[in-house]
């Protein structure tokens, strides 16, 4: 457990960064701390690692005030991970990775060890291991900025914006990358972001600040869509943010319809009005065929993909909405094809339940 008391941070010229934060981020979680440009994330971030310390009040970890323990002895123990990923240009990817662990004693070859197998952890071919730096992607140097900070097994760690300097898909592929790993690490996950959207993907616990490091709301991303506790919030939440209610909403109550199907192979007997799923021999989608379609030929591949019950309703409705035939398909563990459901459905079904606002609804 990381505990603001009354934290403030003023610095030399006056600003006024933090004023009066009383937080508790809760271990083994990843908590978020999002607000505009400006608004004292990254000086409420460093202050837990030390790097500025507060003008005053105290940050305690597990009951510990950070002010009582030595800077550098305090840092080995927490992670860091900062946007460009902060890797030292002259060291190979390895000893990048290496660094801290050999910075508390271990040996050499120990370290290179834990190294190659953290380049594994965070997706990354072990080969790379002797480039250098400038020598990976954006993305490449981002996952090794991670296994970098975990290297040394710290039960914290901070990450500073640290996927804001790469493109949109790259930057969902670690967001998500990040989620795997942490349901296999439960590390106590301190996140910055300004982007609501990331912090709604990957928070537990949302810390909305304004400027000046006011803390207008602390709440789990659902309880923000929809409970958000002020117009500060709201706003900065956005507009759509019924829409995003939708991602807590799970898909397993949707009412689903069994669409016209043919087996693969089979010759089209009639032509038809609807839309008419191709499917395998084992009942597992394959394309849509339009209406009026003469030979299976005609089918068009799934590229929006299927949900399964586990899904959201707004990936159901995503796919639906994105589908040629505007229906989205279901399927089991196994990929066989469960039913279907027309976007329309979809948005009928959430507005019978409450508006999409009203999330944590069973539709
Ligand atoms: N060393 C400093 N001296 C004076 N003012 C500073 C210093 N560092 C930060 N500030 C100011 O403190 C306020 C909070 O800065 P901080 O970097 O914590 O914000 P942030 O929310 O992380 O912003 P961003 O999203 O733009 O990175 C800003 O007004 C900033 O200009």
């Amino acid at each position: 457990m990381i505990t603001f008391e009354s934290v403030t941070k003023e610095y030399p010229d006056g600003t006024s960064a933090v004023s009066g934060l009383d937080l508790e981020i809760p271990p083994g979680k990843i908590t978020v701390l999002v607000g505009p440009s400006g608004c004292g994330k990254t000086t409420s971030l460093r202050m837990i690692n030390r790097m500025i310390d507060p003008t005053s009040g105290r940050v305690l970890i597990d009951g510990a005030d950070v002010a009582g323990t030595n800077p550098a002895k305090l840092r080995r123990g927490i992670g860091y991970v900062i946007q460009n990923a902060g890797l030292f240009p002259h060291r190979t990817i390895v000893d990048n990775i290496a660094t801290v662990p050999m910075l508390n004693g271990e040996s050499k070859a120990k370290s290179r060890r834990t190294a190659l197998d953290l380049l594994e952890v965070v997706g990354l071919d072990p080969a790379m291991a002797r480039r250098y730096p400038t020598q990976l992607s954006g993305g490449q140097q981002q996952r090794v900025g991670v296994a970098r900070a975990l290297a040394a097994d710290p039960p914290i760690l901070l990450m500073d914006e640290p996927f804001s300097a790469v493109d949109p898909v790259v930057r969902h592929n670690l967001q998500e990358e990040l989620l795997r790993l942490q349901s296999q690490l439960d590390k106590t996950i301190v996140f910055v972001t300004h982007d609501i959207d990331e912090a709604i993907t990957i928070g537990e616990l949302i810390c909305v600040l304004n400027v000046g490091g006011v803390l207008e709301q602390a709440a789990s991303p659902k309880e923000l869509l929809e409970n958000p506790a002020n117009e500060f919030v709201s706003s900065f939440v956005g507009k759509d943010r019924g829409f995003r209610g939708l991602s807590f909403v799970a898909a397993n109550g949707l009412t689903l319809a069994k669409p016209p199907v043919i087996l693969r192979g089979d010759a089209l007997e009639k032509s038809t009005s609807a839309w008419t799923l191709m499917v395998d021999d084992k009942r597992r989608p394959l394309g849509w065929l339009p209406p009026e379609a003469t030979t299976t030929d005609e089918s068009q591949p799934l590229a929006e993909g299927v949900f399964s019950p586990d899904d959201s309703v707004r990936r159901a409705l995503d796919i639906a909405i994105l589908a040629p035939s505007g229906s989205a398909i279901s399927v089991d563990d196994e990929g066989v094809l469960l039913g279907t459901v027309a976007a329309g459905d979809i948005v009928e079904s959430v507005r019978s339940n409450g508006s999409s606002a009203t999330v944590g609804v069973t539709v």
